[in-house]
């Protein structure tokens, strides 16, 4: 198993999508074999009515025999019965099996997701989403549907002719005739298959993206009332969308007619030829029955063979499409940070993304240090590097005299906890979204942190720990989302905290007392306030970092920069 799925993977779906996706295939390898052998079992049943039927006719109803025909008949039935359960538990079994290997397909990518390397350019939502869902399946049913039904469609070609050539031989020649125009008509086809593939993924995903974008943007966009105006390009995507379906699936009839004309001409032929050899006595009309029967058969398979090889190309546009999402993974390696307490250095650093000249610092450990820089200058994506969120543009960035770049990403946070102006609150209760940052917390350290962060009155007031939250925490205040943030870093032992605007929207009281059980709390970490104004800004600070940039920054308004008005009302105060 472990030598056969890679070299499947490289063979259906290329090299490159071999890599992540052959340890799939080798965990799906064996149910998609007990698959295999329960649908071959149930096509064998399935070649052996005609010859069945054939034995009614001949030697039961034109043998004039009794006996022979109610044999005959009752194991047509027996056999029919047997089939019909047989298809039952196959279909359940299909259906197992397959939809694991979705679930696990879809778990390596959403991991993969998840992993996104910043520097990599990000993936709108709604495009990963269609990628998760949509090309996954894709990828599902390309494996379990149409290679099995394929592999299936091969035998009972290869049953039909086998039994055919058993009737006749010489009529058994008719099907392959057909076949080297059908191979060259396949090849022809190919490419435009793929090209639709293409287009339709592709508009799936803008569809995708415009949808989530639109939904999370309600409440702006009822502000603004534009949701016709979404509403009407969301209508304008989906008659897109509809269109490439269209034209794909005109595309595939055509295809799949190609074969069904050829059966067609198969039939035609058949007739003739073999109603002549009735009609002389060489066939008896049981046999030209039984002929008929398997040449009919010929279709379904002949049909699913030509689709494999359409279904393919596209297959290998979801495989590309999902290989973007697992290339664009960082992989989790590194060195550990490391330990004891943290010293923080940049030497001449600016973040992808900034526009300050490139900066010289050292924080050593536990320091209380204000950045400060107009709006849009970088001073974000510059504390993101410190956790390797931002790659840097220029100079290094060390822990504890170890270069940033060479750390393992998931030890950094541990050490470096960034709290953003607009946090991440999900679905579910407080204490929920609090054990986030520390699954095993008990309910006291949950009770101390809210503390910290002032929350004790307005837990205590709703349902305490339990307090349901609604998604993004659309049902809170922003100064409480930004609230249960910071009691939720607390819980991490973290040796620097990076207050980004984190206090942007609490009111200043609460922010002091606040800021006053952090300092209390936490004096040996390392606290980096960046707040345009409001108390965090206030207080005793070990160093006050300005950023500056010899470029122009647009953002300032009357000539002065907003950090310089904030300046201005401090020295005021
Ligand atoms: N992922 C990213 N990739 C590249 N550039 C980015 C990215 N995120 C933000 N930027 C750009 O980096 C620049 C600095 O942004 P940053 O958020 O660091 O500024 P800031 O100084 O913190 O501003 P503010 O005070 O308004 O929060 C901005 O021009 C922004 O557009």
């Amino acid at each position: 198993m472990d030598r056969l799925a890679p070299r499947l993977a490289r063979l259906i779906f290329g090299a490159d999508a071999a890599r992540w996706l052959a340890p799939v295939m080798a965990r799906a390898l064996p149910g998609a074999g007990l698959v295999l052998v329960a649908s071959l079992s149930a096509a064998a049943l399935g070649l052996a009515m005609p010859m069945l039927t054939r034995q009614v006719i001949d030697a039961g109803i034109m043998a004039r025999d009794m006996g022979a025909l109610v044999f005959w008949a009752a194991l047509s039935f027996a056999l029919g019965l047997g089939a019909v359960g047989f298809g039952i538990v196959n279909s359940m079994l299909h259906l197992r099996v397959s939809a694991a290997m979705l679930a696990d397909l879809r778990g390596r990518l959403f991991g993969a997701a998840l992993a996104r390397d910043p520097a990599r350019p990000d993936l709108p939502l709604g495009e990963a989403m269609a990628r998760l869902d949509g090309d996954c399946a894709e990828i599902q049913s390309f494996a379990f549907d149409t290679v099995l039904i394929a592999i299936g469609a091969v035998f009972r070609l290869a049953g039909g002719l086998a039994l055919m050539v058993a009737l006749d031989w010489r009529m058994a020649m008719l099907p392959l005739l057909a076949a080297p125009f059908e191979l060259w008509f396949l090849s022809r086809a190919r490419p435009r298959t793929q090209r639709l593939a293409e287009t339709t993924r592709e508009l799936r995903g803008a569809l995708s993206t415009q949808m989530a974008e639109t939904l999370s943007a309600r409440a702006t966009l009822r502000g603004l009332d534009a949701l016709d105006q979404r509403g009407a390009g969301f209508a304008r995507a989906q008659g897109d969308q509809i269109a490439s379906l269209l034209r794909q699936r005109i595309w595939s009839e055509t295809v799949g007619a190609v074969s069904q004309i050829i059966t067609a001409i198969l039939r035609g032929a058949i007739l003739l030829v073999g109603g002549w050899q009735v009609v002389r006595g060489e066939w008896q009309i049981g046999t030209l029955v039984a002929f008929l029967a398997y040449a009919g058969m010929m279709s379904g398979p002949l049909r699913n063979l030509l689709g494999l090889y359409h279904a393919q190309a596209r297959a290998r546009v979801a495989t590309d499409r999902l290989g973007g999402v697992i290339d664009s993974a960082r992989p989790d390696d590194g060195a550990p940070p490391p330990p004891g307490s943290a010293t923080l250095t940049l030497r001449g650093a600016r973040a992808v993304g900034g526009i300050h000249d490139p900066l010289d610092l050292t924080i050593p450990p536990g320091q209380r240090v204000l950045l400060d820089g107009p709006s849009g200058i970088g001073k974000s994506r510059l504390m993101a590097a410190l956790t390797r969120d931002a790659p840097l543009a220029e100079g290094a960035a060390l822990f504890s005299a170890a270069d940033i770049a060479g750390l393992r990403a998931r030890a950094l946070i541990a050490r470096i906890a960034h709290l953003a102006q607009r946090p991440a609150i999900l679905r579910g209760t407080l204490a929920g979204n609090l054990r986030l940052a520390a699954p095993d917390a008990d309910d006291a350290a949950l009770w101390r942190v809210l503390a910290d962060a002032d929350l004790v009155d307005w837990a205590r007031g709703a349902a305490g720990l339990d307090t349901p939250v609604a998604e993004t925490g659309a049902d809170l205040s922003g100064g409480l989302r930004q609230r249960i943030a910071i009691a939720r870093a607390l819980l991490r032992p973290a040796d620097v905290m990076i207050f980004d605007e984190a206090f942007s929207e609490i009111d200043d009281a609460a922010c002091r007392r606040i800021l006053a059980a952090i300092d209390a709390h936490c004096p040996g970490r390392t606290r980096i306030f960046i707040a345009h104004s409001g108390p965090a800004r206030e207080g005793r600070f070990d160093q006050r970092i300005t950023l500056t940039s010899s470029v122009a920054i647009f953002l300032s308004s009357r000539g002065e920069a907003p950090y310089q008005r904030e300046n201005a009302r401090e020295k005021a105060v």
